[in-house]
């Protein structure tokens, strides 16, 4: 028997309270079938910004809630202030009726009426955010690599001068900030994290460790300092014939150059009573897939990561660098924020960009999802076009548009929030 749908229905919207986070977290909690846990409960609200939350309400009970944090991403040509999104949940009793719908909306009128160009999200499921015009801007790479498969190519850099250590994760942690610090500005899609981030990064209680063992540190280093990190866990296991049969849980590594990032894979990839590792959230260009003697063994699968919509196409357009040159009017479709939609033209070089209203004839008409698809810099447009997704009416354009867009590194956020 199949029940009838709920009518829908438009929410009271409001920002919440302090006062208000039990509620918040109830609902939390509900929509995504998970239990209390202090530590857990104290780390997402050491880094929330109660002025930028929303909660949407059915007479006075609460039923559905956003939240915005202020980041400062990476994006082609430096670092931009990004709204990361968050926190989005509908209680079970009133889903698809239209909460989240009224909540998007809202939280995008009010990112444009701040100012605020771009808005990022991790998605718990892939079909949600396209509606509200958030692109796909970001895909990684998870690898389970037997150990039998893991071993270095003879070209793997190296430096004698590197060592390694094994070290607390928090007794090393300002050596683990200087480090990412040092790579951020180098990768679109990676943002700086606040001291409430690398703490709720580097919990090591029960909740955090979910059955996987302690957090373990190893770094490279030589007489000047660290120069690159791992963060891991490790699943110590046995086989029914007690063969060593563990398996490392990389969560997080980062070098400032190539020997030093070689050197720390090495040890992830070597350690003892480990027949595996399995990286769960890796760039889609890592290094390491030109690093194995036989990078087949990474066994890689492929996963959405971080999600891009363009608030507001007259900021952001400029805000960014571009890697070609382009003159290109685009016809923008974008009826979840009427005043990105229209005919803007995009003319750009290596030096810099504008972009205007312009009543010339497109060359090009895109959903506003495309662009923040491709904002930072890590997709090629052509995909869009072979699915019926962007149109070219003039011949080249696109190619054009995409040559500008693509950037040498790919995205990658690197760290859920
Ligand atoms: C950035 C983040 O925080 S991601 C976390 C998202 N939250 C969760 O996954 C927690 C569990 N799920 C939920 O809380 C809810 O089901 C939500 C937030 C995903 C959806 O909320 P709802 O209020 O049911 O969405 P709403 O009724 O506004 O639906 C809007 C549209 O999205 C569609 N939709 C809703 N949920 C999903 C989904 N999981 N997958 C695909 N489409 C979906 C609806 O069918 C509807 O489509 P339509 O416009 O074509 O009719």
């Amino acid at each position: 028997m199949t029940s009838q749908p709920s009518p829908r229905f438009s929410p009271a919207i409001r920002t919440l309270d302090k006062s208000e986070w039990p509620l918040w977290m109830a609902v939390f909690q509900e929509a995504f079938n998970q239990e209390f846990a202090p530590s857990r409960d104290a780390r997402f609200k050491s880094v929330v910004e109660f002025d930028r939350s929303l909660g949407a309400f059915d007479g006075d009970v609460l039923v559905g809630t956003t939240a915005g944090l202020s980041f400062s991403m990476t994006v082609p040509g430096g670092p931009r202030p990004v709204c990361g999104v968050t926190a989005v949940s509908v209680l079970p009793s009133h889903r698809r009726r239209g909460v989240l719908s009224s909540l998007m909306r809202r939280q995008l009128d009010d990112l444009h009426e701040r100012g605020e160009a771009l808005a990022a999200l991790y998605a718990s499921e892939a079909g949600i955010y396209g509606r509200f015009g958030y692109g796909r801007a970001v895909d990684n790479l998870f690898f389970r690599i037997p150990r039998r498969g893991a071993r270095l190519a003879a070209h793997a850099p190296s430096d004698p001068a590197l060592r390694l250590r094994v070290a607390r994760p928090a007794e090393v942690r300002d050596d683990l900030e200087r480090v990412f610090e040092a790579v951020r500005p180098t990768r679109p899609g990676l943002y700086a994290r606040s001291a409430e981030r690398w703490s709720a990064l580097l919990a090591d209680d029960e909740t955090a460790r979910r059955g996987d063992g302690p957090l373990r540190c190893v770094v490279a280093e030589d007489d000047a300092g660290v120069r690159g990190y791992a963060l891991f866990r490790v699943k110590a296991q046995f086989t029914d014939h007690d063969v060593p049969d563990g398996e490392v849980l990389l969560m997080e590594l980062f070098a400032v150059d190539p020997a030093a990032y070689t050197t720390v894979w090495g040890h992830v990839l070597d350690r003892d009573l480990c027949s595996s590792v399995f990286a769960y959230n890796r760039p889609a260009d890592d290094p390491i897939i030109h690093l194995l003697a036989e990078p087949r063994h990474l066994n890689a699968g492929w996963l959405d990561e971080m999600w891009i919509r363009v608030v507001d196409l007259e900021r952001a357009m400029p805000m960014r660098a571009y890697s070609a040159a382009a003159d290109v009017v685009i016809e923008v479709e974008d009826p979840v924020c009427p005043w990105n939609q229209g005919r803007w033209r995009l003319s750009c070089d290596r030096e810099g960009a504008t972009w205007s209203r312009t009543t010339d004839p497109a060359d090009l008409t895109l959903p506003v999802s495309v662009l923040g698809a491709a904002y930072l810099g890590g997709r090629p447009l052509g995909t869009f076009h072979s699915a019926g997704i962007a149109e070219e009416h003039r011949r080249g354009a696109l190619r054009e548009l995409s040559a500008a867009m693509l950037w040498e590194i790919a995205p990658w956020g690197g760290l859920t929030f």
